[in-house]
C-alpha cells in the first residue's frame, strides 16, 4: 500500500467530462473518493489542472504567456473551490502556492507541508510550476518529488496509457506497464516529456487511471495493479 501519493487530476474532474465550470455531482463524486483515501491515513497531496475553466494554449488572441498566466490562475481557484467544498464535507484542506497573494493560500514551505500532512490535511498544491510553458503534470511530478511522494498517480478520463490516444483511434492497446523511456520514446500525449523526464530523473513511479470509476483511485493505492504503471 502507498502511504504518501501526489494525486493529479484533470481539471475536468470538477466540471464534468468535456464540460466547463463546476458540477455538484462532480464533486461530491471527488470529495467522497478523497474522504476514502484519508479515511487510510494516507499523506495525500494534489494537483489539479484547469481545464475546467482555462487552457492557456485555448485563448485565442491571447499573448501565450499572458494565456498561460490565466490557466495558472484558474488552477489556484479549483484549489480554493476544493478546499471549500472539502471542508464542508470533513475532509480538512490546506492550499499552497508561490502565484497568488491571498488570505485563503499559504506560501509553499517544505517544513509547514510535513506538519500538514502529519496533522491530517490534503495539501493542494496550486499555481502549476509557478511559469508559463508548461503544464500541471509537469508541476505534479515537481511536487511528487519535492514532497517525497511513493508515487505520482494521475487520475484522469481513461484508464491507463495507450499506444495512442484511445478518445480518437478505437483500436488503441493499452499498456499495464511501460518503462519511462518508452513512454518518451513513443512520444505517447498521456502526460508531458518533461512530466516524464523529471519522474524517470527522481525514479518516481507514475500511475495512470480512470478517476470516474468508483474505488478506482483507493484500490490503487492499495496496490491492485489499476491503470498502467510506469516504472525505470
Ligand atoms: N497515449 C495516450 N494514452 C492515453 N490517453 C491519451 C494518450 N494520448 C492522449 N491521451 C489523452 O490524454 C487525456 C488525459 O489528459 P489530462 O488528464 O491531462 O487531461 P487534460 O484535458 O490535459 O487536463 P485538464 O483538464 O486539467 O487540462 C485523455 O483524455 C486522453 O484522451
Ligand atoms: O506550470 C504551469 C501549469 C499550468 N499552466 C497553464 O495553466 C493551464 C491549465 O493547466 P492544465 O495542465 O492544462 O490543466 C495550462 O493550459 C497552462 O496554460 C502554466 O502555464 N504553467
Amino acid at each position: 500500500m502507498y502511504k504518501r501519493i501526489l494525486l493529479k487530476l484533470s481539471g475536468e474532474v470538477l466540471s464534468g467530462e468535456d464540460k466547463k465550470g463546476f458540477d455538484e455531482n462532480a464533486l461530491e463524486y471527488l470529495a467522497n473518493e478523497i474522504k476514502e483515501v484519508v479515511k487510510n491515513g494516507i499523506k495525500l497531496g494534489m494537483v489539479i489542472g484547469a481545464g475546467n475553466l482555462f487552457r492557456g494554449r485555448e485563448l485565442q488572441n491571447v499573448t501565450n504567456s499572458i494565456g498561460d498566466h490565466i490557466g495558472m490562475l484558474g488552477t489556484v481557484i479549483n484549489a480554493l473551490y476544493l478546499k471549500d467544498y472539502f471542508e464542508k464535507k470533513g475532509i480538512k484542506t490546506v492550499v499552497v502556492s508561490q502565484i497568488v497573494n491571498l488570505p485563503s493560500v499559504r506560501i509553499i514551505h517544505y517544513d509547514d507541508i510535513e506538519l500538514y500532512f502529519n496533522a491530517g490535511y490534503v495539501v493542494i498544491f496550486a499555481g502549476g510550476t509557478s511559469n508559463p510553458f508548461f503544464t500541471t503534470d509537469t508541476a505534479a511530478a515537481l511536487r511528487a518529488v519535492e514532497m517525497k511522494a511513493d508515487v505520482l498517480i494521475k487520475a484522469t478520463k481513461v484508464d491507463g496509457i495507450y499506444d495512442k490516444d484511445p478518445k480518437k483511434f478505437k483500436n488503441a492497446k493499452k499498456y499495464d506497464k511501460i518503462t519511462y523511456d518508452d513512454a518518451i520514446n513513443l512520444g505517447l500525449k498521456i502526460m508531458d516529456t518533461e512530466a516524464f523526464s523529471i519522474c524517470k530523473r527522481y525514479k518516481m513511479p507514475i500511475i495512470v487511471l480512470n478517476f470516474f470509476k468508483k474505488r478506482n483511485l483507493l484500490n490503487a493505492i492499495l496496490d491492485s495493479g489499476i491503470g498502467t504503471f510506469v516504472k525505470p
